[in-house]
């Protein structure tokens, strides 16, 4: 819980500032984060990087005079555990010491982390796991993409083959189902290099079947496999906020989780490889027609003489309301598109997931008519802007019938 729920509200600035001050003089970074991560044997984040939480707290009277027991915790990712003991009376002044210090020492996991491609989403995933002092090894198709990788310490080779050779847990985050098989299983894939005690991580977003496929082959040459897709787009990518949809191997999501940790601020574990494809696909779907709607909605209000911005205002504060209509409404009520999420890539997984609500014969008639759309928005040219900017599929045929 954070220090300042427990705290007494007069003196909760003074608290918190105080403790942090004390702090800064034994570390010169103190992250402002919250999250409590487990610890890893993977390098994690900087050793200096620490969060604080109230460990136990003990005011012996509500009001202002009262004496004030306040015992903050921080554990660094590194192992390093620390104890604040902050005290005193109110009315005077507090007095904080730092009680204890503890280096909980653990073995060191020499793993080096592979990543192929790094489109929008692999290379802000893959510069956190450099940051956090992973030792990465990456590739992409078009070579130029990983020079800021390089230059931030990452190393390069020359194939999907040679990265899986040479790295114990190797990361896929390619386009589409084709790109992810070609990468894993074709000439120079990295099926060809991996081996026993070795791990491939597909965050792709593909289907079932693409998934098994490589699943197989991987498992063909003694490796461990898992499925996982991510939720979550451009920006929650950058600030290691993405939600794993994870499947497959168990004891390599056990390894990996620390990683995942790095990347995302959540992580699902969903059995049998196939579970994670299907669970991102019917997010997705939902995702693509919720958009879709919204889209209508803007060029209703509009038309009819409302004013869009105020509609997205409304929606933000009801039932109905989504981080994603507050993010993309403001720009979408001025015909701008800023690229978080591809077009096309929203269109790829309508298709998808119809093709998997055709294979269990579920109807999905909504997902359907969105899909249409999107279809619509590539053929006007639209595919590498946003998926937002299916609005303007609906804007040409708002034209051609009128
Ligand atoms: N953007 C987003 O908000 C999110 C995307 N996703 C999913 O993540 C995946 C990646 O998305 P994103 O980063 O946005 O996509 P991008 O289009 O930005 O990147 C795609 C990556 O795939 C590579 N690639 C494409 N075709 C091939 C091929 N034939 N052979 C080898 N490599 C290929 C590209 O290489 P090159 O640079 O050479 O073109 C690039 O590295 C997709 O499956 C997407 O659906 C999931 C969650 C959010
Ligand atoms: O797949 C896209 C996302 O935003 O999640």
């Amino acid at each position: 819980m954070p220090s300042t729920l427990l705290a007494k509200p007069n003196i909760n600035n003074l608290l918190s500032a105080t403790a942090m001050a004390l702090c800064s003089a034994f570390c010169p970074r103190i992250s402002t984060n919250f999250r409590p991560k487990p610890f890893s044997s993977f390098p994690s984040k900087p050793l200096l990087s620490l969060s604080f939480k109230v460990f136990s707290s003990q005011a012996t009277d509500a009001s202002s005079q009262g004496p004030l027991i306040l015992m903050l915790k921080s554990e660094s990712k590194t192992g390093l555990t620390c104890f604040i003991s902050v005290y005193g009376t109110i009315a005077t002044r507090c007095y904080l010491t730092l009680t204890m210090i503890m280096l909980n020492v653990t073995d060191k996991f020499s793993g080096r982390v592979g990543f192929l491609g790094l489109g929008i989403m692999g290379s802000p995933m893959a510069q956190n796991l450099i940051k956090a002092g992973c030792d990465v090894i990456v590739w992409n198709r078009t070579k130029s993409k990983c020079d800021p990788l390089i230059s931030l310490g990452a190393k390069y080779s020359s194939s999907p083959e040679e990265v899986a050779a040479n790295c114990d847990v190797t990361f896929a985050m390619l386009a589409d189902p084709e790109s992810a098989i070609d990468v894993a299983c074709g000439k120079n894939g990295a099926v060809s290099g991996i081996g026993p005690g070795k791990g491939y991580v597909d965050i792709s977003t593909v289907d079932v079947a693409t998934s098994k496929l490589i699943n197989e082959h991987i498992k063909a040459r003694g490796a461990l496999f898992l499925e996982a897709p991510v939720s979550g787009s451009k920006k929650p990518a950058e600030d290691g906020q993405l939600i794993f949809l994870t499947a497959g191997d168990r004891s390599l999501y056990e390894l990996v989780s620390p990683l995942l940790d790095i990347l995302g601020k959540s992580r699902f574990y969903l059995g049998e490889v196939g579970n994670g494809a299907a669970m991102k696909l019917v997010v997705n779907m939902i995702m693509g027609s919720m958009m879709a709607s919204f889209s209508e909605g803007i060029l209703l209000s509009k038309k009819v003489g409302l004013d869009p911005s105020v509609l997205v205002e409304v929606v933000s504060q009801g039932a109905i309301s989504a981080p994603m209509y507050s993010l993309k409404g403001p720009s979408m009520v001025k015909s701008q598109y800023p690229t978080a999420f591809p077009l096309k890539h929203q269109q790829k997984d309508l298709r998808l997931a119809l093709g998997l609500a055709e294979s269990v014969s579920q109807s999905t008639p909504i997902a359907a008519a969105a899909n249409e759309l999107y279809k619509v928005a590539k053929s006007y040219g639209l595919s590498d802007e946003d998926f937002s900017a299916v609005i303007e599929a609906l804007k040409a045929k708002s034209q051609d019938t009128a």
